[in-house]
């Protein structure tokens, strides 16, 4: 059974890490770092082109991707007077390696010199009038993991913990983006529709795997952080059809560059 808890040893390989993404890449210092979710991956092509790429693997304590192929990709880009870090993948929750290797990546990023961390995620939406294909802005979350990558008795205060600046940031850029409230469920198997009901009475309007964990791994770690939500189906129980994956990949694909856009915006600032 997975480690509920974090493991104290995370901070060395994080460091560890940084070090030798230092050492790979010749960048000494990065200053923002993006996690690509489900279906964000073709919004990474915004970015233009890597000055380096490497895979997770090539960095310690990385484990490879849970499906071969699929992520399990660091990059560095330049991007005006900014080093951004971008990790195609993530380890889930769900995988059973414990809180401190789905944290691993945010903590590395930070080590590396990150000071903002933006999360993307793939979602079901459960609020009215949500469709497929829509980026919805994290404004909090509900934590249904019943994990912390927190060890020990540091009470980390979670106000605001999805940055109001951000946020104000990518409203101002993309004045059509909606706001959500995001919950972490602890997966693989999607929420059954009486699951859904119960999340959005505790005023949820996104669910997902992902994010939670890492976003209480980075206020932890004194970064700022953005999470940016792209709803590919709408939650169990609303369509009454059965849930697949496939729609993922086509969300994904039918806002990237919406996404893309707002993305380089909003290093750029
Ligand atoms: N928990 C949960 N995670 C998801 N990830 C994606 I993509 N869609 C969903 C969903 O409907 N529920």
């Amino acid at each position: 059974t997975p480690d509920i808890q974090g493991d104290p040893h995370a901070a060395a390989d994080a460091d560890a890490a940084a070090a030798r993404l230092r050492a790979l890449t010749g960048a000494d210092n990065h200053d923002v770092a993006l996690v690509m979710g489900s279906g964000w991956a073709p919004a990474v092509d915004a970015l233009g082109e890597p000055e380096h790429e490497l895979p997770v693997t090539d960095l310690p304590g990385f484990p490879p991707p849970a499906v071969e192929g699929h992520g399990g990709t660091i990059r560095s880009y330049r991007i005006g007077e900014k080093r951004a870090l971008v990790f195609l993948g993530r380890t889930h929750f769900y995988e059973g390696r414990g809180v401190a290797s789905v944290a691993h990546g945010v903590r590395t990023a930070v080590a590396a010199g990150c000071k903002t961390i933006v999360l993307t995620n793939g979602c079901g939406g459960l609020r009215e009038g949500m469709r497929p294909g829509q980026p919805v802005l994290i404004s909090d979350h509900i934590n249904l993991t019943a994990a912390s990558p927190i060890v020990g008795a540091n009470f980390v205060d979670l106000t605001d913990l999805y940055s109001p600046r951000l946020r104000a940031l990518c409203k101002e850029i993309d004045p059509t983006l909606e706001e959500g409230v995001y919950a972490q469920f602890p997966g693989p198997h999607y929420e059954t529709p009486a699951e859904i009901r119960m999340a959005r009475t505790i005023g949820a309007d996104l669910v997902g795997m992902s994010t939670v964990l890492e976003a209480i791994a980075a206020r932890e770690a004194g970064a700022e952080v953005l999470g940016i939500s792209l709803v590919t189906n709408l939650a169990a129980g609303m369509t009454g059809e059965p849930l697949n994956h496939e729609e993922v990949l086509q969300a994904g694909r039918d806002s990237a560059t919406r996404m893309g856009a707002l993305l380089t915006q909003v290093l750029g600032r």
